[in-house]
């Protein structure tokens, strides 16, 4: 018998996509284990500025990086505030930050009954080979007002503008780098959520990974 492939799930796309939104839920629901890359530069970045050091200081980015503990990183409040997303992106430009961080992902991706991640690379770099891979996105404009209201709702007193001008940066910074730029996989499937609510891309989100597990019958 010709022995299956792990379900690996590979959700990039933009900032507040929708992208953790749905790979946690696929996790969920296919039993497996789930890791948000996006919080392993949260958590550097957020070092750098702790150390007291620059962010233009690639060398102490990357010695952040190679000594960083990866556990209990999304219980760290800190991590999901608009300084932490800015100060990712910045160290996120790094070659040798994302090669830090590489062969934690890889293994992670590498789990015998497989994995979801979430990030800007996993379906190009981290997880090449993934069966399922899908590109979340929505417009600059609705993509603010998500992350406005999420940021808001817990008393960050940020406005739409600000945060419209932030995620357009941030966005730019990524997709423009050298290093593993922010790209939809040629393979990968263009989950665009601008007129979704959380139900309806969840739901065609869950489509295209039944459809990739009878592609692969897994
Ligand atoms: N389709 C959607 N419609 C409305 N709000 C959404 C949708 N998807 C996600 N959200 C909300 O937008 C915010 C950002 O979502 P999140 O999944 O964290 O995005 P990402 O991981 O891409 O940055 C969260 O508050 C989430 O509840
Ligand atoms: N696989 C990844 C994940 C995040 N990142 C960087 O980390 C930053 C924060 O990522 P995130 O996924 O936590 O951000 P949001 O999309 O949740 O706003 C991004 O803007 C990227 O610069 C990356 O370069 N590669």
């Amino acid at each position: 018998m010709v022995p299956s492939l792990p379900l690996v799930i590979a959700v990039d796309g933009p900032a507040a996509s929708g992208k953790g939104t749905i790979a946690s839920r696929l996790a969920q629901v296919y039993g497996l284990p789930f890791l948000d890359t996006g919080l392993l530069y949260r958590a550097v970045g957020m070092g750098v500025l702790s150390a007291g050091a620059d962010l233009s200081d690639e060398a102490a980015a990357e010695g952040v990086a190679r000594a960083l503990d990866a556990d209990g990183l999304s219980d760290d409040p800190r991590l999901t505030t608009g300084e932490a997303g800015e100060a990712a992106s910045r160290v996120a430009g790094y070659p040798g930050v994302r090669a830090a961080l590489l062969e934690l992902q890889q293994a992670f991706a590498s789990q015998p009954g497989g994995a979801v991640l979430d990030g800007r690379d996993i379906g190009t770099v981290i997880a090449p080979n993934a069966p399922a891979k899908l590109f979340v996105t929505a417009t600059p404009q609705v993509r603010a007002r998500r992350r406005w209201k999420q940021l808001h709702d817990r008393g960050d007193a940020i406005t739409y503008e600000a945060m419209l001008a932030d995620i357009q940066r941030r966005d730019e910074r990524d997709a423009g780098r050298g290093a593993a730029p922010m790209v939809q996989a040629p393979d990968a499937v263009l989950l665009d959520t601008t007129e979704m609510d959380i139900e309806t891309a969840f739901d065609a989100a869950r489509r295209i990974v039944e459809a990739a597990r009878a592609r692969y019958s897994l």
